[in-house]
């Protein structure tokens, strides 16, 4: 269940939070988090363990067929989603007119400058795929909402687009939002991040700073992540040579 509460709110705390079938097939088994505003939080682990469906479970959708169970408490109305395909982008209407659709107010919409005035007047159709990556993240961010989730926001970019777009996200931290971002990109997120939610087959196995993850003090789950990135193989294997 969603529940909004009415006063201002300083985390978005997941509570008991699990997606279940009524045949007894769990996609997420019931886990319990919060994310403070001011706080970057990476969501990560390997594919299929159930990030986006967590992701989606938190904005209040679940597969057909399955139920939600626990509780996500926000402050209400104040989460937005940059969801990770630009196929849901409203094909009909400009980059522009997608943007002033969501904006809270002008300023907002000015914090996207950039994006309107490169690609404002294109439609969704004629955006590549990084371009239509930041689109997603600023309709997002245009809401002026205290909490962002972002699912998958850099695949497909280049990497001074990726990097750009992670200094964005923590800029919109520093400032104040609460962000939470699903990440394959964990050598660029362990930079930027205060905390990673690691996940593995559907369970939230941990929470622990990036720090501790380069280090190596994490769960064999986090450690094979870490060490599956490509200059940490050429590391052991130098020390192997
Ligand atoms: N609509 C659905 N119906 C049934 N099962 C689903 C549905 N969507 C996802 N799943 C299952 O839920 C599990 C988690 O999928 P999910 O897409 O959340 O993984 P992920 O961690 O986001 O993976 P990736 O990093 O590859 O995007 C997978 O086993 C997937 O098959």
């Amino acid at each position: 269940m969603l529940r909004a509460i009415e006063s201002e709110a300083y985390t978005a705390n997941a509570e008991s939070l699990g997606v279940i079938h009524h045949s007894g097939e769990v996609l997420i088994h019931p886990m319990s988090f919060s994310i403070a505003r001011g706080e970057l939080v990476g969501l990560i682990g390997a594919s299929g363990s159930g990030k986006s469906v967590l992701a989606n479970a938190l904005m209040g959708t679940v597969p057909e067929g399955f139920s939600l169970c626990g509780r996500v408490v926000i402050p209400k109305d104040e989460v937005a989603l940059a969801a990770q395909s630009g196929s849901v982008l409203d094909p009909l209407r400009s980059v522009l007119q997608l943007l002033r659709r969501r904006q809270k107010d002008d300023q907002h919409l000015g914090q996207c400058r950039e994006v309107v005035d490169s690609f404002g007047h294109c439609m969704p159709h004629e955006l590549s795929g990084g371009m239509a990556k930041r689109v997603l993240l600023a309709q997002a961010k245009v809401q002026g909402r205290a909490f962002l989730l972002a699912d998958e926001p850099c695949c497909g970019l280049d990497s001074v687009a990726s990097a750009n777009l992670y200094s964005e996200l923590r800029q919109m931290a520093d400032k104040g939002a609460g962000v939470l971002v699903i990440s394959h990109n964990l050598r660029e997120l362990s930079e930027v991040a205060d905390r990673l939610l690691v996940m593995d087959d559907g369970k939230l196995i941990e929470s622990l700073t990036p720090d501790h993850l380069k280090q190596g003090l994490g769960s064999p789950q986090s450690r094979a992540l870490w060490q599956a990135l490509p200059e940490n193989w050429e590391r052991q294997n130098a020390r192997v040579a």
